[in-house]
């Protein structure tokens, strides 16, 4: 899959392509759906599947700190979309240039005369260019002119709702992984770099691997029994999603404590799978309550992962 990394870079042998537009957000059954079908449009048109995605994200841009909880960062969103066979991500850095650009010229300059559309798929409340002007019937209508095919995305449903990002983050808060999961169609999961704690968990007899949660707004929070996979190799583990109270921290961390592993693995890549839910993080009074707890955990994990 190629990536492309901002409207600039698009050159004159990218022209031509099928494509859809959006945040793809958690990439969860609701987009496999709509990228099944923008899979069907490039083989019948015999061009490259295209998928625009924005970063930040528009909301986040616009909102800030008050955006919703992200699902998913960007690298995973690359790694899921190119897993689902899409040939080329163009990722525009969403700002204040963009986000103010005419919706005409948005339409007429970059996706006909930069990227040649030829077929388009968007959510019929898809809305954009300064002021909100552009939408699914000014898209159909300059697409006519064009020779660009514009068609809207049907809802998919599970259960009597439709799927979306809000409800998988809704699921997500509320401990509902299993929901979150049947949703998503892939197991919800936070990767990064493990960095430097406080040398806290060599003392208490649990040693975790941390990951920074950049954005404080996560949507999940506790205690879970994960899978997390390092340099290639899979762990089964516990871990907390939260500020560590007891000891006073301020910063959203994931820690992993992983069974039957004793690496040094500071700097590498992690992916953290959280499969079960196990408690809500708490304020303990003592290290000792603290680490009694922390066993505990690590007991009902493995016992979680014992059934699977
Ligand atoms: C399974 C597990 C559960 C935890 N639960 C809590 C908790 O409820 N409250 C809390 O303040 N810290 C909790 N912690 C965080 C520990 O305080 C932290 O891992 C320890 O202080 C080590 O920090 P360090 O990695 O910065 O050295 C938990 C850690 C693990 C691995
Ligand atoms: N079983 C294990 N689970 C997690 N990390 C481990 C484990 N064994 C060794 N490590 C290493 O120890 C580090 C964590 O030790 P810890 O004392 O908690 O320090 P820190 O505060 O830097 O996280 C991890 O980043 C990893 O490199």
């Amino acid at each position: 899959m190629q990536l492309i990394r901002g409207i600039h870079n698009i050159r004159p042998h990218h022209f031509g392509c099928v494509l859809t537009i959006g945040n793809f957000d958690g990439v969860h059954l609701g987009h496999v759906e709509v990228l099944k079908g923008l899979k069907q449009d490039a083989q019948l048109y015999g061009l490259p599947s295209t998928v625009m995605l924005f970063e930040p994200q528009p909301q986040e841009f616009f909102a800030k700190e008050k955006a919703p909880a992200r699902l998913t960062r960007l690298r995973d969103k690359l790694v899921l979309l190119s897993k689902l066979g899409i040939d080329r991500v163009i990722c525009v850095s969403f700002n204040a240039k963009f986000a103010s650009q005419q919706a005409e010229s948005f339409i007429e300059q970059v996706l006909i005369n930069k990227l040649g559309v030829k077929a388009l798929t968007v959510g019929d409340d898809f809305r954009f260019g300064r002021a909100r002007q552009g939408d699914f019937t000014m898209l159909q209508r300059l697409g006519k002119v064009h020779g660009m095919h514009v068609k809207s995305t049907e809802s998919f449903r599970r259960d009597d709702h439709r799927v979306s990002s809000t409800l998988i983050r809704q699921a997500l808060s509320e401990g509902e992984l299993d929901k979150a999961h049947q949703m998503l169609g892939h197991t919800y999961s936070i990767s990064g770099r493990v960095i430097h704690g406080w040398k806290k968990g060599r003392e208490l007899g649990f040693r975790t691997a941390n990951i920074a949660l950049k954005r404080q707004v996560n949507p999940v929070r506790g205690v879970f029994a994960v899978r997390a996979t390092v340099a290639a190799v899979q762990y089964n583990g516990v871990a907390n999603v939260g500020n560590k109270p007891t000891l006073n921290g301020t910063k959203a961390l994931l820690e992993v404590h992983l069974f039957d592993f004793n690496q040094d693995v500071y700097g590498h890549f992690m992916q953290v799978e959280l499969i079960k839910k196990l408690r809500n993080e708490q304020k303990f009074d003592t290290l000792e309550q603290l680490t009694a707890q922390i066993s505990e955990d690590v007991a009902a994990a493995k016992q979680c992962f014992n059934f699977k």
